[in-house]
């Protein structure tokens, strides 16, 4: 498929000057964004796309067919206000790699076919060059391809292309610098069990981390070891970083990690701060159509007092068996505090939840809500009766909370969210931890209670309250926020290293990409 304005149905046009702030004419840097098709870390590269838009350059987003529907909404919102953002939609080839038809929706990918769904995503290339290079508008040449780092394949494809190649995280440069660290110095060397605790390396605090919590990108998951050395060797190869995360957070780790790596990075967040610039609908539809009314949401919200609310909600990935719904829902009904709850997959669950969650409802009628499907997250962060946020600690939603100048409960399950909970607590000094030590990538058919009802209740009275402790808590929380939405101004960090970019990526009067990473 061309390259479309999807949002419109039809071939796009140059990049549009109307009412944007960028003029077609102006534009010289053209951003080619790969995102893998996670909404962790999709919905990330779709507003770090928009904003490198608000900056003055083209971006195109590269799709798979069953999250075109999920990124419209805000890439409508781009086109009504003449950003000049472009969908380029290609399909998987699922039968050559032996996945079922919809397998390009992750959430149908069988467990066993997990490679071949990789095997896949790398087959995109030649299609993605043939399709960029066919569609070259000669106004505005790709000038640098921005690819998710699982996409280790996008470094043959900037090559090919003669252009510049990011890597993209949606992640923490404390986390980034933590798992570089210990994998350098060999730290898990010699130590048999997994959740034996060692000391990061090369920092000037103490960090203390076992293999099971930062086990490096795929390299410890079976049938991924080979790929995760190609996610590696893609990375050293890469001519910068762009991170979801803001210098003033955390400016020793993201000196530490450019270090490290003898590497640009350019840290752009908190990028859903972009949405504050957007509609309340399209805001309420990032990432996917939200499963409540946002209306019937804010007037709910309307209604509480101000900073009284606790939203829980574990991202688009990790799920709670039934015992642990059951014992959360009896933790947050004893916490005494107002609540949304995001309930996904709800209806998976057995009778015996689906009947708990009913009668709970009925219990706390007028104090706790409960949202089955997709909540509206930024939506329901960014609004004053909100005062904490119960989290499995995913980046996104720990930026989500940072830029919202909320306290976290923390409850890491897998993947980076360890670290990313310890720099909440330890680091940023914003959390309140529940003390899960292990990951879980929680299935319905496991039985254990992971989080007891006392210790959700005991977390979130703490968050909420927790007397001189949390009100220190609680204003970290505000500082934090008003360091992150300078960034984003003009002025700030993240401005600027966005405008840097633009500038340091653009093609120059002979043609050629200016490319000074
Ligand atoms: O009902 C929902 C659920 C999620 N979201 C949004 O979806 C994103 C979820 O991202 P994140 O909080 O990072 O969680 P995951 O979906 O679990 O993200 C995966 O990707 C992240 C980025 O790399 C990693 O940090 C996580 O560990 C990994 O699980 C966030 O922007 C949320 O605002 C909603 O809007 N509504």
């Amino acid at each position: 498929m061309a390259i479309q304005d999807l949002a419109n149905g039809q071939a796009a046009a140059p990049a549009s000057d109307a009412g944007g702030r960028s003029g077609g004419d102006d534009i010289k840097a053209h951003f080619v964004f790969i995102p893998i098709m996670f909404q962790g870390h999709l919905i990330p590269a779709v507003d770090t796309a928009l904003l490198l838009a608000t900056h003055g350059a083209l971006a195109t987003v590269v799709v798979t067919p069953s999250y075109t529907s999920r990124i419209r909404p805000t890439i409508d919102f781009a086109h009504t206000s003449g950003l000049p953002v472009r969908l380029l939609e290609l399909p998987l080839d699922l039968a050559a790699e032996g996945l079922p038809a919809g397998a390009d929706d992750v959430d149908k990918v069988p467990p066993d076919l997990w490679t071949n769904y990789f095997r896949a995503l790398a087959r995109l290339r030649t299609p993605l060059e043939r399709q960029l290079l066919a569609d070259a508008d000669v106004a505005h040449p790709v000038t640098c391809v921005v690819a998710d780092f699982c996409h280790p394949w996008a470094k043959e494809l900037a090559a090919s292309l003669r252009v510049p190649r990011l890597c993209f995280f949606s992640m923490c440069a404390f986390c980034l610098l933590c798992q570089h660290n210990v994998e350098r110095f060999g730290s898990y060397d010699g130590v048999a069990d997994a959740n034996e605790l060692v000391v990061v390396p090369g920092l000037e605090r103490r960090v203390e981390v076992s293999r099971a919590q930062a086990p490096g990108f795929f390299r410890d998951m079976p049938g991924f070891e080979k790929f995760g050395d190609e996610v590696e060797q893609a990375l050293v190869e890469a001519d910068g970083i762009v991170t979801n995360s803001f210098l003033e957070m955390e400016p020793e780790f993201v000196a530490g990690y450019a270090g490290a790596r003898r590497m640009k990075v350019w840290t752009v967040g908190p990028v859903s701060l972009f949405h504050h610039r957007t509609t309340t609908t399209t805001s309420a539809s990032r990432g996917n159509t939200a499963a409540i009314d946002a209306d019937e949401c804010l007037m709910w919200l309307d209604d509480k007092e101000p900073s009284s609310v606790v939203y829980v909600s574990f991202g688009s990935l990790a799920q709670a068996n039934s015992k642990q719904v059951i014992e959360l829902g009896l933790g947050l009904e004893a916490s005494g505090h107002p609540f949304i709850w995001v309930v996904k997959n709800a209806h998976q669950h057995g009778q015996d939840v689906i009947e708990f969650l009913h009668e709970l409802e009925g219990r706390v009628a007028g104090r706790g809500m409960l949202i089955r499907g997709w909540a509206p997250q930024v939506m329901i962060l960014s609004h004053v009766a909100v005062g904490s946020f119960v989290t499995h600690c995913g980046w996104n939603s720990t930026m989500e909370a940072v830029a919202a100048g909320l306290p976290v409960v923390t409850w890491p399950h897998f993947a980076d969210q360890f670290l990313n909970a310890k720099l909440a607590v330890e680091v940023l000094g914003i959390g309140v931890d529940v003390g899960v030590t292990e990951p879980v990538m929680y299935r319905m058919d496991l039985k254990e209670i992971v989080v007891g009802r006392e210790v959700v209740e005991k977390a979130v009275r703490s968050v909420m309250d927790g007397g001189e402790e949390g009100e220190e808590r609680r204003r970290r929380a505000r500082v934090l926020a008003a360091k992150a939405r300078d960034a984003v101004e003009e002025g700030g960090s993240s401005y600027g290293n966005l405008l840097d970019l633009v500038k340091r990526f653009e093609v120059d009067t002979a043609g050629c990409v200016v490319a000074t990473a």
